[in-house]
């Protein structure tokens, strides 16, 4: 297909959405329809035929970790840019993605944990942050039916964190804790300690707590709704097309 005949009537953009009916595919139906460069050409939920997104250019997935890998080979398989909000990507299903892009050298994915422009510059903020204090714990919050913790979010900033100490040769963190309730002291992300909230009345929330001799530093976000999230998707719909090959994050996306 060239990328006229891929185009909506009037030269906008077909873009499918995968999990439709949730709270963030029903967001980004939304948001697709009001934008005028971008074409909603068809939403698919659970249970739905996949085969129906072969209409779009561009699909975007917020499904669930457990969906997402189907998902996604589907699409890549069949020529289908696609943006994944989706969380739940441990760097071997990053690989088996490259392995799939590998035969499809056209296609472009964007995989990011978190599409809110705060969030990405608090990720980046506490990469900066790392190499400077010898504590560093991350506290996530997030409302009740979130199925995964911790959130892809605090998972991919404990990486970044963790790469950002190894490379300043800062050892482990210290902690003298000898007898210990499972889970108090959270989980253990590439040797960053990561505490899961969830309660009603909450949405998305982190903060990256760091300390070091007489002073601490918080770096804190919020999304208080879910078109936080909104303007990042766009971008990345309206960037993957120029972007074969896996992109990970937003920060390649932003100037
Ligand atoms: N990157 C980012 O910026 C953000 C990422 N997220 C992530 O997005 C994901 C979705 O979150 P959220 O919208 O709150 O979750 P929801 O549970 O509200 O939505 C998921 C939707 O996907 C549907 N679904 C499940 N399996 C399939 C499938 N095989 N094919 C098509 N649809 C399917 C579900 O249907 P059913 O309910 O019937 O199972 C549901 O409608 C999570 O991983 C979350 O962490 C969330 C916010 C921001
Ligand atoms: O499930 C959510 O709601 C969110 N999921 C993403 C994550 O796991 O990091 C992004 C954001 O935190 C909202």
């Amino acid at each position: 297909m060239t990328e006229e005949q891929t185009k909506g009537r009037d030269g906008s953009i077909r873009v499918g959405v995968l999990g439709a009916r949730g709270r963030m595919g029903a967001e980004v139906c939304r948001a697709v329809d009001g934008a005028g460069d971008l074409d909603l050409v068809v939403a698919v939920d659970q249970g739905d035929d996949l085969s129906a997104l072969a209409a779009a250019e561009v699909v975007v997935d917020f499904t669930t970790p457990d969906a997402v890998m189907d998902n996604l080979r589907w699409c890549v398989e069949h020529g289908v840019h696609t943006v994944v909000g989706t969380t739940g990507f441990t760097g071997q299903r990053l690989d088996q993605v490259r392995g799939w892009l590998a035969d499809r050298p056209d296609v472009g994915v964007v995989i990011a944990p978190n599409f809110g422009i705060g969030a990405v510059l608090m990720m980046q903020f506490a990469a900066r942050a790392a190499r400077h204090f010898e504590s560093v714990e991350i506290i996530e919050q997030h409302h009740p039916r979130k199925l995964d913790a911790p959130s892809g979010t605090a998972t991919h900033t404990a990486r970044l964190v963790a790469q950002a100490r190894a490379e300043a040769g800062l050892g482990p963190t210290p902690d003298a804790t000898r007898d210990e309730v499972p889970g108090a002291r959270g989980a253990d992300v590439d040797g960053v300690r990561v505490h899961a909230v969830r309660s009603t009345g909450l949405l998305a929330h982190q903060e990256v707590l760091f300390g070091t001799l007489g002073e601490t530093l918080t770096i804190r976000h919020d999304s208080y709704d879910r078109v936080s999230f909104m303007p990042g998707v766009l971008l990345a719909v309206r960037s993957v097309r120029q972007r074969p090959g896996l992109t990970i994050g937003l920060d390649a996306l932003l100037d």
